[in-house]
């Protein structure tokens, strides 16, 4: 087991390169079960909930070729396998397995998702959907089993708006006899690119990006490639980094429409900007303003963001006030940035940040995958050195992360727990 070490203080500057979207490839990848044929996905990020889906696909039967970042499945001798434990259990998007297998094999048991505790996260809209297309559906013993004799179109209405139901029904809906109508469904740019392989495998979706999608079930699905798009919440990270500790940063493969809400904040807080293609540059200038902020369903604020963002708030000039509309009890980092000496309170709702605050380096502990991402960008802040345990959280996020740190300036390396520090990690 091991812990990262960030000696904080170092100015970051020179060029980042953002990795494939985690939460489109941990949908992309399920839904390649619906495919006759291969399906090729290229840049992939090298994450640990990649490679677990991979290892699920392989699971039910499927043959997987990794070639570097780009990823060919082929689905021609997978079975209705039922996945009530193990692989399942350790991360959110094993949902996916339910809407794919579903679509493909008319049934499926999977076992109850794992993935960041944030409060609860119900997935009764999911189960809504899939009956309203036919499906039997129950819990039984932590799994979820679904049966139906064929699915039907139906039109659905999201009491909710939710990604992972959007894209679940969408992966059962698109092999359904006749048409399917999400309403209220969300518009994450994460939904469109799942709507895009599964159009490039020969699905008929309409009004993705928009809170009403219609889909036309079809009779088979053949394979294909596709490119995923870049991952906007490893760049909003970089970016709160370098609005951190920058003197110049550039991310590149990025697309700026997709943080839009971040970068409106950023330039707020009096950090310039500049597009270009796919490349943003950041160069913090002076001291930061404070803001408040509220997440909101896409294009509002993310609450992925929430968290990083708390610990860039630690430097404005004042206090700034966050608001997490998404998840409210997504707090596992506050108590953790207050031992590095923050000024945060948690009032009716709201984070409230005092700034400025100088940070200082501690032994922390990273709970989830972006309060791991707070931990980080409050280490780089930090005087002295700050030492983050919980990194298998941050892997199932952040492809190489501290060599893209360490390119940029910052002084980041990853050791080996003691016996009694893995103890103490595991009674704490
Ligand atoms: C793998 C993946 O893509 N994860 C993302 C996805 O999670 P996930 O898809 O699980 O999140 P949702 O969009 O479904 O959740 C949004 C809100 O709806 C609620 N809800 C959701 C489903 C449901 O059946 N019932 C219900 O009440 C949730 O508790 C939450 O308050 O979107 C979240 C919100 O942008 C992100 O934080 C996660 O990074
Ligand atoms: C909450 C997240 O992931 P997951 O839904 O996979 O737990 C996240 O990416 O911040």
């Amino acid at each position: 087991m091991e812990k990262m070490l960030i000696e904080g203080g170092h100015e970051l500057s020179g060029q980042v390169r953002i990795s494939g979207a985690k939460n489109s490839a941990v949908a992309l990848l399920p839904a390649s079960i619906l495919a006759d044929s291969q399906v090729t996905i290229e840049g992939l990020p090298n994450i640990s909930d990649v490679e677990t889906l991979s290892d699920l696909l392989e699971e039910i039967g499927g043959t997987v070729e990794w070639n570097d970042r780009t990823i060919t499945v082929n689905p021609e001798k997978m079975v209705d396998m039922p996945l009530p434990n193990g692989k399942v259990k350790k991360l959110r998007a094993s949902y996916y397995f339910m809407g794919a297998m579903l679509g493909k094999f008319k049934k499926a048991v999977i076992g109850l998702p794992g993935g960041c505790y944030l409060g609860p996260r119900p997935i009764d809209q999911h189960i809504k959907g899939f009956e309203a297309l036919g499906a039997e559906v129950t819990n039984e013993q932590g799994a979820i089993y679904l049966r139906a004799k064929e699915l039907r179109g139906a039109r659905i209405y999201l009491d909710v708006v939710s990604v992972g139901a959007t894209i679940n029904i969408m992966l059962a809906a698109v092999r359904a006899k006749g048409k399917t109508i999400i309403e209220n469904a969300a518009k994450e740019p994460e939904i469109i690119d799942v709507a895009t392989l599964l159009t490039n495998m020969g699905a008929k979706i309409k009004g993705v990006g928009t809170d009403v999608i219609r889909i036309e079930g079809v009779e088979s699905l053949h394979g294909c490639r596709h490119t995923i798009i870049p991952d906007r919440i490893e760049a909003g990270t970089y970016a709160i980094a370098a609005a951190a500790m920058g003197k110049e940063v550039v991310l590149d493969n990025v697309i700026t429409r997709h943080i839009e809400s971040l970068l409106a904040k950023l330039r707020e807080m009096g950090v310039r900007l500049e597009e270009k293609d796919d490349q943003l540059l950041i160069a913090p200038r002076g001291p930061l303003k404070s803001v408040d902020i509220k997440t909101l369903v896409y294009p509002g604020f993310p609450t992925d963001l929430q968290q990083p963002f708390t610990s860039l708030l630690t430097k404005a000039d004042s206090t700034g006030v966050i608001t997490d509309t998404i998840y409210s009890a997504r707090l596992k980092h506050i108590d953790e940035l207050r031992r590095m000496n923050a000024m945060i309170k948690v009032e009716g709702g709201s984070i409230i940040v005092s700034g400025p605050v100088k940070l200082q380096g501690a032994k922390v502990k990273a709970s989830d995958l972006r309060a791991g991402a707070a931990l980080i960008v409050a280490g780089l802040m930090a005087e002295g050195v700050t030492e983050i345990t919980g990194l298998e959280h941050i892997d199932r996020g952040y492809e190489n992360i501290i060599e893209k740190l360490t390119n940029l300036g910052a002084n980041v390396w990853r050791e080996e727990m003691t016996p009694n520090e893995i103890k103490q990690f595991q009674n704490s």
